[in-house]
């Protein structure tokens, strides 16, 4: 497959190297010192690789408007107009949209929405994830997803950062760590009276992410218009 990378960052650079040994070609690379824009890449491509940054997305939502390439967006931190956005251009192109490629968070995803039913009235929700001190947005991506999971209904606050006086309410926590060269860790701790069960994932290497979008690439040529995530991409096919 011919491929449009968009940010060449950690993230790109891998990518970059992953799909060349594994036969694909790149079409060209968008960033802020290559080419300015995806209309700039003169050859033709199959789909398009985001890991770039929120304000790419107008200009990538515009391309795949007209010419309805598939698209995987990686890239984390958009706003919720952003995210309708997406949605929106789902309608008519094939899109997968996760804030996480890899197998671990994808099962946990599952197993959290196994198990809230049963926990919740009994047992106090926090998140908390931890990430490497480059990472630009907080809380990540992930976290959001995994909080989304947890309160599909929106019935729970969610209180981010916690700080003040004050007991805890009907909310979810959700703390952000940066640090260090951490890849990528989330934790979901159900607190209950003399018992705590902490869900956790860590990636080690960057590799599980890139490998997972590469995968989802490789799903989305052919497909017809619509929302896919990581679940379509590894149960699905
Ligand atoms: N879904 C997933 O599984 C994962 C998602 N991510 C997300 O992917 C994104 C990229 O991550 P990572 O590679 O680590 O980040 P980096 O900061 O290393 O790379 C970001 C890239 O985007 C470019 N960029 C930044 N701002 C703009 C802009 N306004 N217009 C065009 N290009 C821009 C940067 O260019 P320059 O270097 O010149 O500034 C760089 O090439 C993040 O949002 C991150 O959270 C990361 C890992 C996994
Ligand atoms: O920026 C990162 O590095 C990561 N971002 C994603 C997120 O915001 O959840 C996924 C992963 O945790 C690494």
């Amino acid at each position: 497959m011919r491929v449009a990378l968009i940010g060449y960052g950690m993230m790109g650079k891998i990518i970059e190297q992953k799909l060349l040994a594994k036969g694909h070609e790149i079409a060209g690379i968008v960033s802020m010192d290559r080419l300015q824009s995806i209309n700039d890449i003169r050859d033709p491509f199959d789909v398009i690789i985001d890991f770039s940054h929120p304000d790419n997305l107008e200009s990538l939502l515009a391309y795949v408007e007209i010419h309805h390439t598939p698209i995987v967006i990686s890239t984390t931190g958009f706003t919720s107009e952003q995210v309708a956005a997406i949605k929106h251009a789902a309608l008519r192109s094939p899109v997968v949209y996760t804030a996480n490629f890899s197998l671990g968070i994808t099962v946990m995803q599952e197993v959290l929405r196994l198990i809230t039913p049963i926990l919740e009235d009994s047992f106090d929700m926090e998140v908390i994830e931890k990430h490497h001190n480059k990472k630009l947005d907080a809380p990540s991506g992930t976290a959001k997803m995994l909080v989304e999971t947890l309160n599909p209904d929106g019935i729970y606050a969610e209180v981010y950062g916690r700080e003040g006086n004050g007991k805890r309410q009907k909310e979810i926590g959700i703390h952000a760590v940066r640090g260090g060269s951490i890849v990528g860790e989330h934790s979901v701790i159900y607190a209950g009276e003399d018992e705590v069960l902490e869900i956790k994932h860590e990636a080690h290497s960057k590799h599980v992410f890139a490998n997972g979008a590469i995968k989802a690439a490789e799903f989305l040529v052919g497909k017809p218009a619509g929302l896919y995530d990581m679940h379509d991409v590894l149960f699905r096919k």
